[in-house]
This record gives C-alpha cells, structure tokens and sequence, in this order.
C-alpha cells in the first residue's frame, strides 16, 4: 500500500509537547474500508496521533494524509466525511437527544453526494446506537453508557467516510459492547475507513482487521490479529500431571517438548498445551519496549534485533511488517 492510494497515512509524524517528545517516528498506512486498532499503553500517544488525523492537532514534524488532504489545513468539505468520536463530550447539557443530533446533521445536507446521502436520519440512526428510547432525554440526564452511544452517533451522524473512534467503548455495558460490535461490523461492510483506539484486547481482534501498537513513540508491531498472536506468542505453556504431580512448563518448541514428556516414564493423567494470548505477547511486547530489555519480543521477530531493510523469511511467511528502527 502506498501513501498515495491510502485513506489514511503519516511518514516520519512527530508529535513534541513542550520539552516532550511522544511521537518519535509513526509511519502508517490504512487502506480504503481497513478496519484498524490502535494499541498502546496510557500515554503512548494515541490519542494524539488520532488527534493530528482529525485535523485537531499539527504535529511536530512528518507528513500526515487523510482522504489525500492534510488534516489540520484541510477544507470543511474535508470535514464532513470524516467522523470523530472524542473521548468525551460534556457540552450541550440542556438539549435533547433528538434535537442535539437533528442540530448537528443540518451541517452535512450540502455535503450529500449521488453516492452518499447525508446526513444519517436521525430516527434511524439512535435506533442503530440503541438511543431510540431516549431521544427526548436531555444530554445531561443520560448516563456514561448512553452519552457514549450518543457520542458514537455524533461521530456517524454525516455517514463518514473515515471514522476515528478513541476508546469507544469505555464505560460501556456488555450489551452496549456488543450492540456496538455490531454497528462498526455493519460500517465496516460500507467500505467505512475505521482507526479506532482501545485498551481491550478482545475488541480489538473482534473488530480490527489489522492492529498496531504504538509505543516508545513509534508502531512496533503491524499484522492482523492472528499475525500478531502467531508471531508474538513464540512461548506456550505444557501442563501435565505425571503420577498425580502437576508440572507447568514454558516452551518455544512446544512439540518437542510434548514428545519428551511423553518419552519420559510415568503415567500422564492430564495434558494441556496452551499458547501465550494476544494479551500476555501484546503486555511482554511494551514492556520488552519500555524497558528496553532483551526479552522475547525481539524473537516474536516483531522488533529485529537489528535494524533491516530487508524483510526476513518469517516476517514475509506472515505478512507482520517489520519496525526497521531500534527502539
Ligand atoms: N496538551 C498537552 N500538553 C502536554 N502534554 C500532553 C498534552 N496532551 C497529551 N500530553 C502528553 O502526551 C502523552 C501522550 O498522551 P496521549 O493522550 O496521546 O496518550 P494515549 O496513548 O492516548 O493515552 P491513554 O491510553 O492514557 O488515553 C502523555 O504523556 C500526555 O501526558
């Protein structure tokens, strides 16, 4: 994928707070109808590069795109096809449901194309983030879950073509998790660009295609989920009972382990072979970069143990991307 057919892309994006540094060098590129999850640590800074894609913040340094227009320069015609859901919005406290919505879709009735039409029915759309009930509530009566539904419907009320979507889920119920599962399933099958940030592993493998993690102020990890799992879970446990005492052992090579215990003498009453989760390679992952420690991370073969151009034969076998750059 090349900047130039991607929906989304930065090269080199920098991002200094003052004397702080939180974007060292993020380059990324997301294709038309991806859906990908933003990972990373409390303040890795994915809120600020989501920030700089919406246009809200203007980074330090590097080159950002979305949908082929700088961010923070571009057009308000730019503005109507993307769709952003904050972190919070706590304004507007006296309006209504229907109304505030009704309010802010009058913005994108110019922006309606042959191909897109804008904005989203109001009606329809609290139906979809299951608000239907509460359309005359007032904004400041609603609880943390259905503010959240209410903000996910302002970032789709003019049926964007990208949607950036920061930890939208937080606070939600599992019902309202899972309604809304649904509702990013429904976009993705629109051919909806979707960047969303999340701290919760088992969302982002429901819902991305794709997951980066973002950390030491760069992505050091890209791949699909399993990628990701294949390539960082290289360690898995073997757990056996040999004449009633438990054993748990850590393997890289669990099939020869397997074959040893099994050649060893002793009746097996109980076998399991379990490998690393998403979450324990993504937790060994940032802490292999926040330590700057030599652990496992650097063979999941996510981070080379030295910088490369050249694609290594597991990297190409499964598509993760390497970081050519020490971290
Ligand atoms: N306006 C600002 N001025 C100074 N520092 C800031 C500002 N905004 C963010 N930061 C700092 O930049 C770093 C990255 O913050 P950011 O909110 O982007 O991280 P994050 O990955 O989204 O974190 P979290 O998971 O906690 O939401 C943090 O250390 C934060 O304190």
């Amino acid at each position: 994928m090349t900047g130039t057919s991607a929906t989304i892309s930065t090269t080199n994006l920098r991002m200094q707070y003052a004397a702080t540094r939180v974007l060292d060098d993020v380059t990324l590129s997301i294709g038309r109808g991806e859906v990908v999850a933003l990972l990373g640590p409390n303040g890795a800074g994915k809120t600020t590069t989501i920030e700089i894609l919406e246009g809200f913040r203007v980074p330090s340094g590097g080159e950002v795109s979305v949908l082929g227009e700088t961010p923070h320069t571009a057009s308000e015609a730019w503005r109507a096809r993307v769709g952003v859901v904050l972190q919070s919005w706590r304004d507007h406290g006296k309006w209504r449901v229907e109304e505030f919505l009704d309010y802010l879709s009058l913005y994108y009735t110019d922006y309606a194309t042959p191909e897109v039409q804008r904005p989203w029915p109001t009606g329809d759309l609290l139906e979809r983030v299951g608000l239907g009930a509460k359309k005359q509530r007032r904004l400041d009566r609603l609880s943390g879950g259905e503010r959240r539904r209410l903000d996910v419907a302002i970032g789709l009320v003019g049926r964007p073509e990208v949607l950036f979507l920061d930890e939208p889920t937080a606070g939600f119920d599992p019902q309202a998790r899972h309604d809304f599962h649904e509702l990013i399933r429904g976009l993705s099958d629109l051919d909806t660009t979707i960047l969303l940030t999340t701290h919760d592993l088992t969302e982002a493998e429901l819902l991305a295609g794709r997951i980066l993690v973002l950390a030491g102020g760069t992505i050091v990890a890209d791949g699909s989920p399993d990628d990701l799992r294949h390539r960082m879970s290289a360690t898995a446990s073997v757990r056996y009972r040999r004449d009633g005492q438990l054993h748990n052992e850590s393997t890289d090579d669990p099939v020869a382990l397997l074959r040893d215990v099994l050649a060893r003498p002793g009746e097996i009453t109980e076998l399991e072979v379990r490998r690393a989760s998403l979450e324990e390679a993504y937790l060994a992952l940032v802490h292999q970069v926040e330590t700057g420690a030599e652990t496992q991370a650097a063979s999941f073969g996510i981070l080379p143990d030295e910088p490369t151009d050249e694609p290594t034969d597991d990297q190409a076998d499964t598509g993760v991307e390497p970081v050519d750059k020490e971290v």
